[in-house]
């Protein structure tokens, strides 16, 4: 591993966490390539939130590294910190703040120049759509909504690395499509992207995906290759969704 490999946004050495003697994560590797959409995929419990929270400096691992955006998640979690952006499940929105007040929170929290911001704006509220709600309070706001607004303030500082808990849970279709259309448009514009989703049909909009069972890789690759190294014969292709569950099913087995 070396941290000033520059082709790699992301590199995952041998990464363990335990609680315990749970152990939530078994020795992961991957890498993750600059302005790569990544996924992680994976039953409840398989260990996306905790990838995810190590990755994001705020879970020490128990073993092992990760070099994100050149900084070591294991000595360096401050550095982390600053270079990416994380939006958890439970991402913190302010309900008594505005819209707009949401965004200048972490705009000051990340120290975005007040001259940048303005052009920064403009872009997020294009892509969320989130303009003419600017005054509302966050508290008022759906659902979909909220996620979107979440997905704004995680980018208003522009991070390196962008970590994405399941943030299309619970939305509805137009705002899923929505929550995605930001993500692909900042991965357009060489932000590299990590995404956990727990909707496997989700899986195909990856450049690669990685499906996560017991805390281990199960399989890592593009989903069209995915799917056709799990055609067997002459049958038609398997969905995403087949090739997890038959993964996931045949591990469980031995
Ligand atoms: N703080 C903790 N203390 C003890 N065990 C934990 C803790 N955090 C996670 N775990 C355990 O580690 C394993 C992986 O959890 P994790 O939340 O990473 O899974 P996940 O794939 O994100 O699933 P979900 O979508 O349900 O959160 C689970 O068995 C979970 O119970």
């Amino acid at each position: 591993m070396h941290p000033l490999d520059h082709s790699c946004a992301v590199i995952v050495d041998g990464l363990t966490r335990r609680f315990g003697e749970h152990v939530a994560l078994d020795a992961l590797s991957f890498r993750v390539a600059a302005g790569e959409l990544f996924g992680l995929v994976g039953p409840d419990g398989a260990g996306k939130t905790t990838t995810l929270r190590v990755l994001a400096g705020v879970l020490r691992p128990t073993t092992g590294d990760a070099i994100v955006a050149g900084a070591s998640v294991a000595r360096d979690p401050e550095g982390v910190k600053h270079r990416i952006a994380y939006m958890s499940q439970r991402f913190g929105l302010y309900g008594d703040l505005t819209v707009r007040e949401n965004i200048d929170f972490y705009a000051d929290l990340f120290g975005v120049p007040r001259r940048a911001r303005p052009a920064r704006l403009e872009r997020l509220y294009g892509f969320s759509h989130l303009g003419p709600f600017e005054k509302r309070l966050a508290a008022n706001l759906s659902g979909g909504m909220k996620q979107k607004l979440s997905l704004c303030c995680a980018l208003i500082h522009e991070p390196e690395v962008l970590l994405l808990d399941e943030p299309t849970f619970g939305v509805d279709p137009i705002s899923r499509r929505e929550l995605w259309l930001v993500v692909h448009e900042m991965v357009a514009g060489g932000m590299t992207a990590i995404v956990s989703t727990s909707y496997l049909d989700e899986a195909e909009r990856f450049d690669r995906v990685a499906l996560l069972h017991h805390g281990r890789i199960a399989a890592l690759d593009a989903p069209a290759a995915l799917q056709a190294r799990a055609r067997h014969g002459g049958d038609a292709e398997p969905s995403l969704e087949q090739v997890f569950i038959d993964l996931v099913t045949t591990d469980d087995v031995h």
